[in-house]
């Protein structure tokens, strides 16, 4: 596991920029398995900045999102599609059907959780997984708990989860209480894991992570036995590391 941490947010967004347009610019047809948070929309930004300059195309790219929340219409200004579209792929050149987000708003959840699972079976596995951290440990919406899903599956938010995530909408009680998210071994099937942690109040956390036990209390610690992990922190995130 290789642990950068950086002293200011340009450094943080362009060397996560560049470890994704370098894969891109070696294989254009790359795999990129991507997230959403707060956390990655400086690395968007900045892929969208030098996509604008000609530094980097995404046409050949497909691209699989690690979750959906389950009924937000697609729409929704809160849809983790609504949020991949406008803070990325509207602005890239990659045509939107190379581009996959779990369907929240299927009638069979669980035959769309199949479906995606089989397509990241068929067609993964990606070439790199861009990965957020949440408070309680989890990695796309793979919460902590006794047991830990390797599929794709439907889940129910943590409460924890839910009032992180309640300063995207009105109040908590607009924050879904399930989603859909794909497995701990989709993530772990990855060539190579990215993932990206900011903010003081995820030190504790990144600490637990990468240097505690690996338990099921906190699925990130899992990214402890992957062969090839990239961490990028700002210095408010690595506080408790050195
Ligand atoms: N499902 C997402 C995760 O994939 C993300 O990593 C986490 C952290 O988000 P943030 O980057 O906003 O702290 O939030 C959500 O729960």
């Amino acid at each position: 596991m290789n642990i950068y941490t950086f002293k200011d947010d340009e450094s943080f967004v362009e060397t996560a920029a560049s470890i994704i347009s370098s894969l891109v610019h070696v294989n254009p047809h790359a795999k990129l398995g991507l997230a959403t948070g707060s956390t990655p929309v400086g690395l968007y930004a900045k892929l969208i900045e030098m996509h604008r300059k000609g530094l980097v195309s995404f046409a050949g790219v497909t691209t699989y999102n690690l979750d959906e929340y389950v009924g937000l219409p697609e729409n929704h200004p809160e849809s983790y599609r609504t949020f991949m579209n406008e803070k990325f792929f509207n602005h890239i050149d990659i045509p939107l059907e190379q581009t996959h987000v779990p369907n929240g708003n299927a009638e069979d959840l669980e035959e769309e959780c199949r479906q995606y699972d089989q397509m990241l079976d068929t067609y993964g596995p990606v070439d790199i997984q861009l990965l957020g951290l949440g408070h309680n440990g989890h990695i796309g919406f793979n919460e902590p708990g006794d047991s830990l899903s390797g599929a794709t599956h439907l889940v129910e938010l943590q409460e924890k989860t839910r009032t992180a995530n309640a300063r995207f909408f009105p109040s908590i009680d607009d924050v879904p209480t399930h989603a859909i998210t794909i497995g701990v071994a989709s993530i772990m099937k990855a060539r190579q894991i990215l993932l990206l942690v900011r903010g003081e109040d995820k030190a504790e956390i990144v600490h637990r992570a990468l240097k505690g036990p690996i338990t099921t209390q906190c699925p990130a610690s899992l990214l402890q036995c992957h062969p090839n992990v990239v961490v990028l922190l700002d210095q408010g995130a690595g506080r408790l590391l050195v």
